[in-house]
């Protein structure tokens, strides 16, 4: 998909300026709820774990000093067990919940230091969400669900019908668009969120669990309606889920989080490659590595005597869509770098080693 940032910056570390250029950027964001909560910042209480607070001061920690960067048309995907502090996270983004402190920048803009007006702006124009309830107005016909949005800011109505059956067919509602909400699946009035979000024309799209109320199959329709709108248009993404296969399946990166910290933020090989802890070892134990590995994670150094006859294929293949044609050859697989730089050497039996261990944790 899209460019990554470099995964050795640590972004906690790296100066609020450099993350102008980000889509989203974010600094030592923290939220803690209950009374006094602002007290515990600045005293050792802030270090102590979110069991030890509460029951020392009643706070509880929602996110914990947490900063990353999301670059311009990245898909980032937020990820953790219930209560790891993804809803808090992506509602502190537009301050849906206000963060008790730390900075977060969209497109530039300093959102934590923006006034009302900027905010209704910023929740109206330039980063829209998409929620597990549709939250749809059960009286008005498709089309205006689309163009509510579009209304409030007071856009024409001829103009906002034309945007919306612009979204509506981008979204595959053809035809539905004078239908009613309870007349469509769940499937069809999430994307009838989709198309509302998208009506705007923002540049940011926040997804809290979208999809985690539909159906298996429906699910699947809409992860990959999501990576179709992606490559189409472009916007940045943060995704919020608890699913990794859906992380893994459309995050350029992943944040995986506990207890509202970071424990890792790295793309999907990262991850499944090499998880920071246990935890994450535990989340990813059951992801078929071949699926998520690339040749970069097998690939061994070259050596003067190696053939120089076997395929060529680039780092970041999968190693599932390398096997056939690397176990076909009887020459090893080079492994190129952007430049077509021979940077690596793939033996069969390093793919077997993949797809063998993967056969037996099944
Ligand atoms: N308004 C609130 N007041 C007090 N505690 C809250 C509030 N909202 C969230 N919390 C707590 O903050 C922590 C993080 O909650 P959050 O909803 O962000 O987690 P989550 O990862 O999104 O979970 P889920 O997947 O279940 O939605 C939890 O311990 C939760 O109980």
């Amino acid at each position: 998909m899209s460019q990554t940032l470099d995964p050795t910056v640590d972004p906690s570390t790296a100066a609020v300026g450099d993350a102008r250029d980000a889509g989203v950027s974010v600094r030592n964001l923290w939220k803690i709820f209950g009374p006094r909560a602002d007290k515990v910042l600045g005293t050792p209480d802030a270090e102590l774990s979110r069991k030890e607070l509460k029951a020392k001061t009643g706070c509880v920690v929602g996110v914990k000093d947490v900063s990353f960067d999301v670059a311009p048309g990245e898909v980032f995907v937020v990820m953790g067990l219930s209560g790891s502090g993804k809803s808090t996270l992506v509602r502190c983004l537009t301050r849906l919940i206000e963060p008790t402190s730390g900075t977060v920048l969209i497109d530039g803009r300093d959102v934590t230091a923006a006034s009302e007006s900027e905010l209704r702006d910023l929740r109206r124009n330039h980063a829209s969400m998409v929620f597990q309830h549709f939250g749809l107005l059960p009286h008005r016909q498709v089309i205006d669900n689309v163009a509510y949005g579009l209304e409030i800011r007071g856009v024409p109505k001829r103009e906002r019908r034309a945007k919306a059956a612009e979204v509506v067919d981008l979204v595959g509602l053809t035809g539905y668009e004078k239908s009613y909400p309870d007349q469509l699946s769940g499937g069809m009035q999430q994307r009838v969120g989709l198309a509302r979000a998208l009506a705007g024309d923002p540049s940011l799209l926040l997804f809290d669990e979208p999809f985690s109320a539909l159906d298996p199959l429906i699910r699947r329709d809409m992860q990959n309606e999501v990576i179709r709108l992606h490559h189409e248009l472009g916007k940045t993404m943060v995704f919020i889920t608890h699913d990794l296969q859906e992380a893994l399946k459309l995050g350029d990166r992943i944040l995986i989080m506990r207890d509202g910290e970071v424990v890792q933020i790295g793309t999907p090989d990262e991850v499944v490659g090499a998880p920071a802890d246990d935890y994450v070892k535990d989340f990813t134990s059951e992801v078929p590595r071949s699926h998520v590995l690339t040749l970069k994670w097998v690939m061994r150094d070259p050596r003067p005597g190696d053939s120089t006859e076997g395929p060529v294929m680039p780092c970041d293949t999968v190693v599932r869509k390398a096997a056939q044609a690397a176990l076909a050859s009887e020459h090893p697989v080079r492994v190129v770098d952007d430049a077509g730089n021979v940077i690596g050497i793939v033996d069969d039996d390093a793919i077997l080693r993949v797809v063998v261990a993967e056969e037996e944790s099944h």
